[in-house]
């Protein structure tokens, strides 16, 4: 190997953990198969494949681990969070980090309501501006922490009313299949986001400040241009302790695909990678909508 690549072959670590991961999975997969009875190789090469966003390995991986241990409680929550049937399962309380529960919809709207939101968001793009992040008396733009741009609700206005109603139709459901406290929907918010090429938002929590505490849960919509001219961009769900005062450094990864939503309560602590890009179109970029469904207070 020469000093060249390696270099290059260290700099690509440096810039995703998640390629490192790759490497590490491969040593996993050889040590579960010299080691077959090992449930701890298992359970790790589990995390490692949630972690890559690999649901089926990951489930495989932790159906050994309760062949062999039925009494792990952590596997089998994250077995049932990645096939999407968290409420008949009971959270472990184990550790101090909970895995995040989540729901994935598929298609979510119809194909041609997808391409109106992407024509919108097209339409929109001169009213684009750098998101800002902390509390709204003191926001400030911090290309460090996110850097993406956003299409605020006055700038929306009505123009997603049928994409709210849907939101709103789905919630009571959500709660049920999130196992969440039952909460009174109040006001939905919601946003547009863009991000091209480097672009990238840190690990936070959508909800804790005064004005977002109300938040309950957090939908995020991935729509973009097909075929596909980005990668990266992965959403990053942390394992959070219960009162969200930390992310633990286990995480599932979820890739956006276009015209999915994710739900998650908003106590979870969540990162978006940085968008990989050679295109620098507008319209070649990551979309999401993002948004909170917001708890009446009683
Ligand atoms: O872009 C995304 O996928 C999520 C953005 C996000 O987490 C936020 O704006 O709070
Ligand atoms: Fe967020």
């Amino acid at each position: 190997m020469t000093h060249d690549s390696i270099e290059n072959k260290l700099q690509t670590i440096a810039q995703s953990p998640l390629a490192f991961m790759v490497e590490l999975k491969q040593k996993y997969e050889y040590a579960t198969r010299q080691n077959p009875e090992d449930v701890d190789l298992f359970w790790q090469l589990g995390e490692i494949n949630r972690a890559l966003g690999n649901f089926e390995a990951a489930i495989d991986c932790y159906s050994q681990v309760l062949h062999k241990c039925p009494q792990h409680g952590r596997a089998r929550y994250i077995a049932s969070i990645l096939q999407g049937r968290q409420h008949s399962v009971d959270r472990p309380t184990d550790a101090l980090h909970c895995p995040a529960p989540f729901l994935i919809q598929k298609q979510f709207v119809s194909t041609d309501y997808n391409q109106s939101i992407l024509s919108l968001a097209i339409e929109k793009e001169s009213a684009f501006v750098d998101a800002k992040v902390g509390a709204l008396a003191y926001e400030t733009v911090d290309t460090t922490i996110r850097s993406t741009k956003i299409l605020g609700k006055s700038e929306i206005g009505n123009s997603l009313a049928e994409f709210r109603k849907k939101i709103f139709e789905n919630c009571e459901h959500w709660q049920k299949l999130l196992n969440v406290t039952p909460f009174t929907t109040g006001h939905i918010e919601l946003s547009m986001l863009h991000y091209q090429n480097r672009q990238f938002y840190q690990v936070h929590k959508d909800q804790g400040l005064d004005e977002t505490r109300s938040r309950t849960l957090t939908f995020i919509y991935f729509f973009y241009k097909q075929p596909k001219a980005f990668s990266g961009g992965e959403l990053l769900l942390y394992d959070t302790d219960e009162n969200a005062h930390s992310a633990g450094t286990a995480f599932t990864q979820i890739e956006p695909e276009n015209n999915t939503l994710l739900v998650f309560p908003s106590q979870y602590f969540h990162q978006v990678t940085p968008v990989q890009s050679s295109f620098c179109g507008f319209d070649s970029g990551r979309f999401v909508i993002n948004g909170f469904i917001h708890a009446v207070s009683t």
